[in-house]
């Protein structure tokens, strides 16, 4: 299948990138980055997650932050709500859409969100039904489908069996999550062709991590599958505190800079792009973890 003409981004930043961060970031840090991240050319940003604080403090301030956004039109700015009460809190903020996420193994769905798979999909049924009295759009998100820091291999048969029910209920679109990043071509093509019997490939989105380097290759293989979502956060950062040995995203500007050099068209500037991985990484002190932004700033 031909390259698609144009991909866009998701930005997870700043509730990915940030969510595992040990020490409290402030409101204010995590507004700048949203907006620098806008002013770059991102239309996609998921802000904020409505979780339990207990689970992770990092998100505590979810209100603060979606209701302290600057809202740049032509950009939608999204949350997690992992159950109703989270996506009531979420419309009392005025978001514009959600996310609910599962996963493809059972242990992962424990740890991660306290029940079992059966049970996930069946605390979700509401919150897609309320979200849809509200005119709220639902993005579904799949974990470990490449796979599992608890139970090892995945099979696809079983993403594929998670995702179609997340299709079904009326998820609009559903991101595939190689959640620790042991993913390789052949495995992530195998995976995404057999997701896309159920589903349109058109509603499929890819969120790979890089632990193991190959987070690239793997976008590659699938966008010659013709995926055109692209989940990923600035310099890298990431990490799931419920995903031991999970490591960041892959970075959005080495993804930028790879659909640049196949003529795929993002809308976004890699240039402000990199400034602001560059900003993040120095504002929270972590490592850059974007080649990209690395190179750039040593020219
Ligand atoms: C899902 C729950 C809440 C279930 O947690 P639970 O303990 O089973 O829930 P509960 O209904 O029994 O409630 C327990 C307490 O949590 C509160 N509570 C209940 N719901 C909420 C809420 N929405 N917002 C705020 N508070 C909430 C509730 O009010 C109560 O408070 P208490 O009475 O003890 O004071 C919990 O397990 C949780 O918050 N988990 C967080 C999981 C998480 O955020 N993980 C990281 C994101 S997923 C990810 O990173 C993967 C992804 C998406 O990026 C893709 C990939 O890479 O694979």
């Amino acid at each position: 299948m031909p390259f698609p003409k144009q991909v866009r981004l998701v930005e997870v930043s700043p509730r990915d990138g940030l969510q595992n961060e040990p020490s409290p970031i402030a409101t204010a840090t995590k507004l700048e980055l949203i907006d620098r991240l806008a002013a770059a050319g991102i239309t996609y940003i998921e802000a904020a997650s409505f979780v339990s604080p207990k689970w992770v403090p990092q998100m505590a301030d979810h209100r603060e932050v979606m209701t302290g956004l600057t809202r740049r039109p032509g950009v939608t700015y999204t949350a997690l709500t992992p159950n109703l009460k989270g996506l009531e809190a979420a419309l009392e903020c005025g978001v514009e859409e959600v996310a609910v996420f599962g996963a493809a193994s059972e242990a992962f769905s424990q740890k991660n969100i306290n029940c079992s798979v059966a049970e996930s999909l069946a605390r979700f049924e509401p919150v897609l039904e309320r979200a849809k009295q509200a005119k709220v759009r639902v993005r579904g998100y799949v974990s470990c489908v490449l796979g599992c820091p608890y139970e090892g291999e995945i099979a696809p048969a079983k993403v594929a069996d998670v995702s179609k029910a997340l299709y079904e209920m009326g998820c609009y679109e559903v991101s595939l999550g190689d959640t620790i990043g042991v993913g390789t071509p052949l495995a992530a093509k195998r995976m995404v062709e057999t997701v896309s019997r159920d589903i349109p490939m058109g509603k499929l989105a890819a969120h790979f991590h890089d632990t193991y380097g190959q987070a690239l290759a793997n976008l590659y293989a699938v966008l010659e599958e013709g995926i055109s979502v692209i989940d990923s956060s600035v310099a890298g950062l990431g990490g799931c505190p419920y995903a031991k040995g999970a490591s960041g995203n892959v970075a959005s500007e080495d993804v930028v800079y790879l659909l640049n050099g196949l003529g795929i068209e993002t809308g976004i500037d890699l240039n402000k792009l990199a400034d602001t991985g560059t900003w993040i990484t120095q504002a929270i002190g972590r490592p850059n973890r974007s080649k990209v932004s690395v190179a750039l700033a040593a020219k």
